[in-house]
């Protein structure tokens, strides 16, 4: 189990908001919360590789909107924010040395991975402020050959479909209903969870979960489950609408 992850650029404070209002970011609480996150995954028993730092990308600490991987692919996305699109090329760079085969969304195609929800073999694909129809119609091209079948999902009250949705190892669609445009595209997978950042997990394995500090209700209902559940303060990087999912790339077949 190996992933791919960034440290924070000294720029990380200028990160892109959309949905919320802007708030100072403590640069030295974020370096800690980021050490913890990667000791977090670390301690599940995950090998960590670092992309090269960005320095002049505010928003590179969110690795995984810049690629797609599903089996032995990575797809380079094309960011759906200009300021965005210089964060690949190390991204692809650290992956390709991973052995992973490349492709690449291309333009007018945008793609962002935030917007990428994998579970077993069905693919779901936010679009939104960050990801359009051509672009999922390329990652649908690219990843059909696999076994792959993408699902396009509305994503207008969040910044990407994983800041709405994320899954559970037995593929429960988990959301905080205020914010998924659709719940009943997902039927009776679906299950509402009553905090917004309670809605975000990495899996870790299939009984460990990943998930912020700021969702203990949630958290209490998944240890309900029967999972264990990690959980790390990451408010610097929640006050950018980032969420523990996008600090990570997880290099395995289609999962998560
Ligand atoms: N996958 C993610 O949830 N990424 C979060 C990206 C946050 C960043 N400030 C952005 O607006 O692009």
């Amino acid at each position: 189990m190996h992933a791919l992850v960034r440290r924070p650029s000294p720029r990380l404070a200028d990160g892109l908001v959309t949905h919320i209002e802007r708030s100072p970011v403590d640069i030295d609480l974020a370096h800690q919360q980021w050490e913890a996150y990667v000791a977090a995954m670390g301690a599940a028993g995950w090998i960590i590789h670092e992309v090269d730092q960005a320095d002049d990308c505010p928003d590179s600490v969110f690795v995984e909107d810049t690629m797609v991987v599903f089996a032995d692919l990575a797809v380079i996305s094309r960011p759906g924010a200009l300021e965005r699109r210089p964060e690949i090329g190390a991204a692809e760079d650290a992956v390709r040395a991973r052995g992973y085969r490349i492709a690449h969304i291309e333009a007018p195609g945008t793609l962002d991975g935030g917007d990428v929800l994998k579970h077993e073999n069905t693919v779901w694909v936010g679009e939104g402020g960050r990801t359009n129809a051509d672009g999922i119609a390329q990652l649908r091209a690219l990843l059909a050959p696999l076994g792959a079948e993408v699902v396009a999902v509305p994503v207008s009250k969040v910044l990407h479909l994983k800041s709405a949705v994320t899954a559970l190892p037995d593929g429960t669609v988990i959301g905080h209903e205020p914010l998924v445009d659709d719940p009943s595209m997902w039927g009776a997978r679906f299950l509402p969870v009553p905090e917004e950042s309670g809605s975000h997990v990495v899996v870790l394995d299939d009984d460990t979960l990943l998930m912020a500090a700021s969702a203990p209700l949630s958290r209490a209902m998944f240890e309900e489950r029967g999972y264990v559940v990690m959980a790390v303060d990451i408010s610097e990087f929640e006050k950018l609408e980032g969420c523990v999912t996008c600090l990570s790339v997880r290099l395995r077949a289609a999962q998560g």
